[in-house]
């Protein structure tokens, strides 16, 4: 089957707009099993349509005993505690790639607590096999968090209901640690009490109150339209639903843009992002470790500038929707831009694996982005068409986390053209 290809382009010097982004996914996630664990549940408003949500949303209404929770991994890694805890005979896979990306340590903690789960594939992988039993047998948990914040968050949404509540003791150099705050932060919006001390996580024996949540628009999202701004010599859009406290690990933006001449606001609505003149600065670093998933936006902001950036904290992207460190290389080479990783002498700080952007992007007169089954793939490369029309393969991957990116890019004024 041919691959389907979108050419997109711009044709206007000055970029202006308003997006009503749509719900955070994480935050919705993470509303829906709460809400599934509550047993007066309300409505939950402004929820996110991407496919993860919805893949989770269709799972935990349906009456099967096999559920696809297709490429979405933290409604993968949420419904095998949740499912573990519910005493149901069931089978949870996912897709291909799903089936590569680790939940070990998981499952064994849940195996700890007294959990019947068996894998169906590799040892270590999805998919999962889910017998009755009741998660009984221990209330202290030690737990890596040095691969997926998703494993700890997903002990914690259950941890309220189970008889003796649950302590975490988180072992490992954490990562996405803004994950696991926002985890706390929505079952708090439930009434639920918790305490972290040090690298203990207790979470006592409670109910969730059943509360209506609104969900905050998606900071990942946001992330786009700071790179288009960031890349365009002046612009003035609004996003809607965004709050100047947001428990969103990616709502860092506004102070990671502000050193390329994108300057934020914040209104009742939303944000407004403003620049008024070209910017290109010579460097830019940052940690992405509390933020990985606007580690491939700020990568393709920073090529189109002909910005050096040195970037730390990737040490999860290779385990996403795709080994993430390797697409961006391949497809950042195609504009004459290097990612590359750096010595260890070379690092500022010790220890610490550092890659760097390096080189202007220089467009030859057609060029094609595959996305490797990575909506962030797609997101990421398509702003630089500020720049100069280029061709994304599969565009429809963007589903997985924001189903209406393509008609929004249009809303702002850029072609985008089946081709
Ligand atoms: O809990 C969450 O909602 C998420 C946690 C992060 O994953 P890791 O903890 O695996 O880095 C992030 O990359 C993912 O997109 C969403
Ligand atoms: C990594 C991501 O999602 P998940 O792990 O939930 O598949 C993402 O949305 O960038």
């Amino acid at each position: 089957m041919s691959k389907q290809v979108i050419n997109i382009s711009l044709d206007r010097e000055s970029l202006e707009g308003e997006i009503a982004l749509d719900g955070s996914k994480s935050i919705s996630n993470r509303a829906l099993i709460i809400q599934a664990l509550t047993e007066m549940p309300k409505p939950i408003h402004h929820l996110s349509t991407s496919n993860d949500t919805k893949a989770l949303q269709h799972i935990l209404n349906s009456s099967g005993d096999v559920f696809d929770a297709g490429a979405a991994g933290t409604t993968f890694r949420f419904l095998t505690a949740y499912l573990a805890a519910s005493g149901k005979s069931c089978t949870l896979t996912g897709s291909e790639r799903m089936k590569q990306r680790p939940i070990g340590e998981l499952v064994e903690a849940l195996r700890t607590l007294g959990a019947n789960i068996t894998y169906l594939g590799e040892p270590g992988y999805p998919p999962l096999r889910f017998e009755p039993a009741t998660l009984t047998k221990n209330s202290v948990l030690p737990i890596a968090s040095h691969i997926s914040s998703q494993f700890i968050s997903a002990l914690l949404l259950i941890a309220p209901t189970l008889p003796g509540g649950l302590t975490l003791q988180l072992g490992g150099e954490m990562v996405s640690r803004s994950y696991i705050e926002l985890t706390l932060q929505v079952m708090q919006a439930y009434g639920v009490r918790y305490e972290w001390k040090d690298n203990e996580i207790t979470v006592p024996h409670q109910s969730y109150q059943g509360k209506e949540f609104t969900v905050e628009s998606d900071w990942s999202a946001a992330s786009y339209y700071y790179s288009i701004a960031a890349l365009s010599d002046s612009c003035r859009l609004q996003l809607h639903g965004l709050n100047e406290k947001s428990f969103q690990g990616d709502a860092v933006l506004p102070e990671l843009y502000e050193s390329f001449g994108v300057h934020t606001t914040y209104t009742s609505a939303g944000i407004t992002l403003t620049k008024t003149s070209p910017l290109v600065p010579a460097s830019f670093e940052h940690n992405f470790i509390l933020c990985p998933d606007i580690a491939q936006t700020i990568a393709v902001t920073c090529a189109g500038l002909g910005t050096d950036g040195l970037f730390s904290g990737l040490q999860t992207l290779s385990i996403k929707e795709t080994d993430r460190i390797a697409a961006l290389k391949t497809e950042l080479a195609k504009l004459n831009v290097s990612f590359t990783k750096m010595p260890p002498k070379f690092s500022p700080l010790t220890g610490e694996e550092f890659y760097l952007v390096s080189g202007k992007a220089a467009f030859p007169e057609t060029v094609t982005f595959p996305t490797y089954e990575d909506h962030r793939m797609a997101m990421a490369f398509a702003p630089l068409a500020v720049l100069h029309p280029v061709r994304i393969e599969e565009p429809d991957v963007v589903r997985k986390s924001y189903p209406d990116f393509w008609l929004d890019l249009e809303r702002l004024g850029f072609s985008v053209e089946k081709g």
